[in-house]
């Protein structure tokens, strides 16, 4: 092979990063017991869900990815015109996400979450994972004018019933449910030797703990909401995910989300984040690979 074919066929940034986001999405996906959401024993609390095709969604997204992380590297900078470059490129992974799921809103919230993520780890090159949040934060911040406003969306319509912060407001503030809560919880599991996967449980919980999740308000009220960040908590306080006792407190979890039909689906978009930061701040140099 001519070292032109071999240079070509090495993957620029963006497409790694493209792959990384593809990767923590079925990473969300697969991880089992979640309460409530698809996981890979079934459906949780939804009926036009299944693993499958949360596993073509995130596929269905490499493209938007890829294209978000390169806008960025030509931009060089948080600006205006980044900003509604990749606005304009959020809407066309949603309809690509549409097209694919026929029309099931599986990944609205992580292609924001993920999209404005992999812009700002292009931006900053090998930060940690709190600056590439801030990043993101700055460009969540900016006005995007050609955005449709969608007074009617779940996540508005509660945001307003209940006068709380989504989704918009996660992003604008640098991820808090990530930084604060979703990181440090991971790696405090991982050090107490949980295993990856309850380590992971850990950290959902730890988001579920305290995040405003429009998706559990929309379907369950704010009882919903109260139980579903009490209950996380409880299975935390009990050991968390490798312990029997915590394990039994995530069986009760599960059985009261799935009473209210209520699922975590901003917390899972946000795990999700937390896997790709935690994936990406070590291997952004040069040399590294995910
Ligand atoms: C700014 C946007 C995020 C739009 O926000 P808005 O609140 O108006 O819109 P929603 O349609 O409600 O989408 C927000 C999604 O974000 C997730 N989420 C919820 N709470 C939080 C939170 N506190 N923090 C972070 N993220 C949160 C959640 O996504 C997941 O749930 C989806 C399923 O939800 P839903 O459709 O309500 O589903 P069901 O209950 O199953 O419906 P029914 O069965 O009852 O019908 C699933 O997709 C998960 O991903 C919220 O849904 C932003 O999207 C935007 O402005 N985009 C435009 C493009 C752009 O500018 N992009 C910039 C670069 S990427
Ligand atoms: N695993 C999951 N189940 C249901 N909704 C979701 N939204 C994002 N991930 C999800």
């Amino acid at each position: 092979m001519s070292a032109l074919i071999a240079r070509q066929a090495q993957p620029t940034l963006a497409e790694r990063l493209a792959d990384l986001a593809v990767q923590v999405l079925i990473d969300e996906a697969d991880l089992s017991p979640k309460p409530g959401l698809v996981d890979r024993r079934g459906s949780g609390a939804h009926q036009d869900l299944h693993l499958g095709l949360m596993h073509a969604s995130a596929q269905s997204l490499w493209p938007a990815f890829a294209a978000m992380a390169d806008a960025a590297r030509s931009e060089g900078r948080v600006s205006q015109a980044l900003r509604e470059t990749l606005g304009q490129l959020g809407r066309d992974g949603e309809a690509e996400m549409l097209r694919v799921t026929a029309g099931v809103n599986t990944h609205r919230g992580a292609i924001w979450a993920l999209g404005l993520l992999s812009a700002a780890a292009m931006l900053e090159g090998g930060a940690s994972a709190g600056e590439i949040a801030a990043s993101a934060a700055a460009l969540a911040r900016l006005d995007d004018p050609a955005a449709p406003c969608n007074p009617d969306s779940h996540g508005a319509r509660v945001c307003r019933r209940y006068g709380v912060l989504g989704a918009r407001e996660q992003a604008q503030y640098g991820f808090p449910a990530v930084i604060e809560r979703g990181l440090p919880q991971l790696l405090a599991s991982r050090r107490a030797g949980a295993g990856e996967q309850n380590a992971r449980l850990d950290a959902l919980l730890a988001i579920m703990s305290t995040l405003t999740d429009t998706c559990v308000l929309h379907r369950a009220g704010l009882e919903g909401l109260n139980r579903m960040q009490a209950g996380a908590r409880a299975v935390l306080d009990a050991g968390g995910a490798a312990s029997l006792a915590g394990r039994r407190q995530l069986r009760a979890l599960e059985g009261e989300m799935l009473s209210l039909r209520a699922s975590p689906g901003g917390a899972a978009d946000l795990l999700a984040a937390t896997l790709f930061l935690d994936r990406l701040t070590p291997s952004l140099a040069p040399t590294g690979s995910y």
